[in-house]
């Protein structure tokens, strides 16, 4: 397998560390796209003797043209929206980390037509959350009500559209800032509610799906609680994420589901 990476920041890193962990061979031939190439070459040189064959590239038709087999989104909904057909297009199966993109109902025809033209799939793994596959499993009976509240510390909301709904520096207990349909909590806040928007794809839609976003300055982890009222179950999960080293706004989990989903390409059991 060759492995191409779109990114090189907080996620990238922990997938390429936990895939060096566990299945090194998987990381013999390497091929990453970024903006800016130093900040790639310097997330293959940390990977050392691991990555043995690697390019770097900042256009997407060399790093098509290097061959990358399974492609990892871990960039952003930009990056998503700028690469994910020409990817598709190209046959190449394309690991989505930033799913709130597909909250725009325009790019995710455009991209589920391309993977068809390719002959590809888009897997979008359940990153920072959990609960997924049983969720899935429910919607094939009936129709589950869903509620995710995505609670993080003021500093994980800097620099996002929440800085202008509540004053993050002098909070001083949990406030919601944010209530509404995953759709519009994917679309306004990109770093942090792509979890929304794989819980509605996974489930009920991008509507129906009711999220809550707290800013919590009494907790330093990033707390994602997942509740499911369905015909077949009922389900009420709570996930105490910690943050990346890099990156306050994204769990480490994330980065951990990202490698999960290239490992088992290879495995043979696959859970
Ligand atoms: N599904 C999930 O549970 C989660 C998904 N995410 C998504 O993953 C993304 C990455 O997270 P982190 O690594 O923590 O962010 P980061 O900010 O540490 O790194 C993002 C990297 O991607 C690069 N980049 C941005 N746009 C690009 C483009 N168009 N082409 C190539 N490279 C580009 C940036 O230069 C940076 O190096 C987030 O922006 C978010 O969309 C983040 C957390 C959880
Ligand atoms: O990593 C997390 O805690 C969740 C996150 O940022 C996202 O869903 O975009």
């Amino acid at each position: 397998m060759k492995l191409g990476l779109i990114g090189a920041g907080g996620m990238a890193a922990t997938m390429l560390e936990a895939i060096a962990a566990h299945e090194p061979r998987l990381l013999d031939h390497l091929a990453v796209l970024v903006r800016d190439r130093a900040k790639g070459e310097a997330l293959v040189a940390a990977q050392g003797s691991c990555a043995r064959v690697t390019s770097v590239h900042t256009e997407i038709e060399d790093f098509l043209h290097s061959g990358a087999g399974v492609v990892c989104e871990c960039a952003g909904h930009g990056a998503v929206r700028e690469h994910g057909a020409a990817v598709l297009k190209a046959g190449r199966d394309l690991v989505i980390a930033s799913t709130g993109a597909l909250a725009d109902a325009s790019l995710l025809e455009a991209l589920k037509a391309a993977a068809v033209q390719g002959g590809a799939q888009m897997l979008l793994p359940a990153g920072a959350v959990g609960g997924i596959d049983a969720l899935a499993a429910a919607r094939l009976l009936g129709t589950p009500r869903v509620t995710y509240i995505g609670r993080k510390p003021p500093r994980a909301w800097k620099g996002t559209k929440a800085e202008a709904l509540v004053a993050l520096d002098a909070l001083t207990e949990a406030t919601t800032f944010y209530e509404g349909a995953a759709r519009d909590a994917a679309r306004d806040f990109p770093q942090n509610a792509n979890v929304a928007a794989t819980i509605a794809l996974a489930g009920v839609g991008f509507e129906a799906t009711r999220v809550r976003l707290v800013a919590d300055p009494t907790i330093s982890a990033n707390v994602h609680e997942l509740e499911v009222e369905s015909d077949a179950v009922r389900f009420s999960i709570r996930l105490v994420g910690v943050p990346s080293r890099s990156n306050p706004k994204t769990s480490l989990t994330a980065g951990l589901s990202m490698a999960r989903a290239v490992l088992n390409r290879d495995a043979v059991v696959v859970v």
